[in-house]
């Protein structure tokens, strides 16, 4: 069993056994989307917004209300479908949070509580900056959206929730408004404060609000079986482009997209298991050593504490992050598609490929025994990114090929 990783961030409890029935959202809600801090802001510097990922985000959440908004004008009994927006902090909060360590809260030691105070009151101020900046661009567009910060209604005892501010977001919705709520700085009842991250707002969420679809946006292609590094990136400026030899080849051919992550429970077991298909020669050191090294096999690359380990694949978090970057992510992604069986998306921002995952527009296509991608066609344009979903009953194995960054590449001059 792969070892335990430490918890950076505040942790969702909404597993089913521990849902308050009485707060189950009732209003039908198309999406829940996180917007990436990493995408809509430059995650390297201070409070350095990316504003035009931010606009074709919005562009693209303006389209599905739009949409929601003509199927309801042209069926008189339809109820409008809600949309829920979250988004992280990126360069506006995990910088100062991290100068404050607000994460740690009291449980830092050479530090007195007026600092922790500051800390957190500066990392609010700038978390909420942000939150102001993507609900005012959500209303530009026509959208009713309102601005609903965390601390408050949202508080931890040792990292772990304790309260989430459920009732207020489903009245919000039931008023037809578009909740716009950001990963922020919460009291603590053990260490004062801590870190409550957009990933883990979206798990929590997700154990009340039913959707269609969860999708989270960031500034990759999705989940990689190693860190992307920074020449992988999304590039970012106008007209930019990356340079002729972006990124080399010998890189390119060994590093894989995971296009697809089913979970599953195993007998007698409480916690989730999470595999990849056929993974390919990238992952061969990392197979469990009770299977066969082939590729039509599946490979049980994550285990542990709620079935979710990252154990097996190469991650990598920016120095200034404090919220476990991309591995919270996997984690939240993996136990909503678990828990709530819903189909989980991450993908770019601000490509067709983010687009399409916020429209619904991602096609699985192709039986059990589909021996290509199924999981590709949008317009005509192959999909990149990664789609997690949790396993059928009875579901045979079968092969679904991971995709190299040399074939990704080609999409990536789809910048909306
Ligand atoms: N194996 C991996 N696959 C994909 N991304 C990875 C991997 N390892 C590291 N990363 C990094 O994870 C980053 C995305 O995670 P991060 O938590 O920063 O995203 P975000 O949700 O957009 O940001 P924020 O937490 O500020 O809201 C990417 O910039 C990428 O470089
Ligand atoms: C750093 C703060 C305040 C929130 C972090 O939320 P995230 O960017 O979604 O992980």
């Amino acid at each position: 069993m792969p070892p335990k990783r430490a918890r950076e961030t505040a942790q969702s409890v909404a597993q089913d056994s521990r849902v308050d029935q009485d707060l189950r959202c009732k209003i039908p809600v198309a999406l829940i989307v996180k917007l990436g801090g990493a995408a809509i802001t430059i995650k390297d510097g201070r409070e350095n917004l990316d504003e035009k990922t931010l606009d074709a985000c919005v562009a693209s959440i303006a389209a599905v209300h739009e949409h929601e908004c003509k199927l309801q004008a042209e069926k008189p009994n339809y109820v409008r479908k809600g949309i829920v927006v979250v988004h992280g902090a990126g360069s506006y909060g995990h910088g100062v949070a991290k100068d404050f360590l607000v994460a740690e809260g009291t449980r830092a030691a050479m530090r007195d509580n007026r600092q922790l105070g500051v800390g957190l009151a500066k990392t609010r101020l700038s978390v909420t900056k942000l939150n102001h900046i993507v609900t005012s661009k959500l209303v530009e567009k026509g959208i009713a959206a309102v601005g609903m910060s965390p601390f408050g209604a949202w508080s931890t005892s040792g990292k772990t929730m304790i309260s989430a501010g459920i009732k207020a977001v489903n009245e919000a919705l039931a008023a037809g408004l578009v909740p716009v709520v950001h990963g922020d700085a919460v009291l603590d009842e053990q260490q004062g404060c801590c870190i409550l991250s957009g990933d883990t707002i979206m798990e929590e969420l997700c154990g009340y609000v039913k959707c269609d679809r969860v999708v989270f946006l960031t500034n990759t292609l999705g989940v990689f079986d190693r860190p992307p590094e920074d020449h992988y990136k999304l590039w970012r400026g106008e007209g930019s482009r990356p340079p002729l030899d972006f990124p080399n080849e010998e890189w390119e051919e060994a590093t894989k997209l995971l296009i697809e992550i089913v979970t599953f429970k195993r007998n007698h077991q409480n916690s989730i298991s999470w595999v990849v298909r056929n993974t390919g020669s990238s992952l061969t050191g990392l197979f469990d050593d009770s299977q066969e090294m082939e590729g039509s096999y599946q490979r049980i690359i994550g285990e542990g504490e709620k079935g979710i380990s990252m154990a097996e694949i190469e991650t990598s978090t920016s120095a200034n992050d404090v919220t476990g970057g991309i591995n919270t992510k996997i984690e939240s992604a993996v136990s909503i598609a678990h828990y709530r069986d819903v189909s989980v998306y991450i993908a770019a921002a601000g490509t067709r490929h983010g687009d399409a995952a916020i429209r619904g527009k991602v096609l699985t296509k192709g039986g059990p025994d589909a021996n290509d991608l199924t999981i590709e066609e949008l317009d005509g344009y192959q999909w990149f990114g990664t789609f997690i979903r949790k396993a059928q009953p009875g579901e045979p194995d079968y092969v679904r090929p991971i995709v190299t960054a040399r074939k990704c590449l080609t999409r990536l001059d789809d910048r909306l």
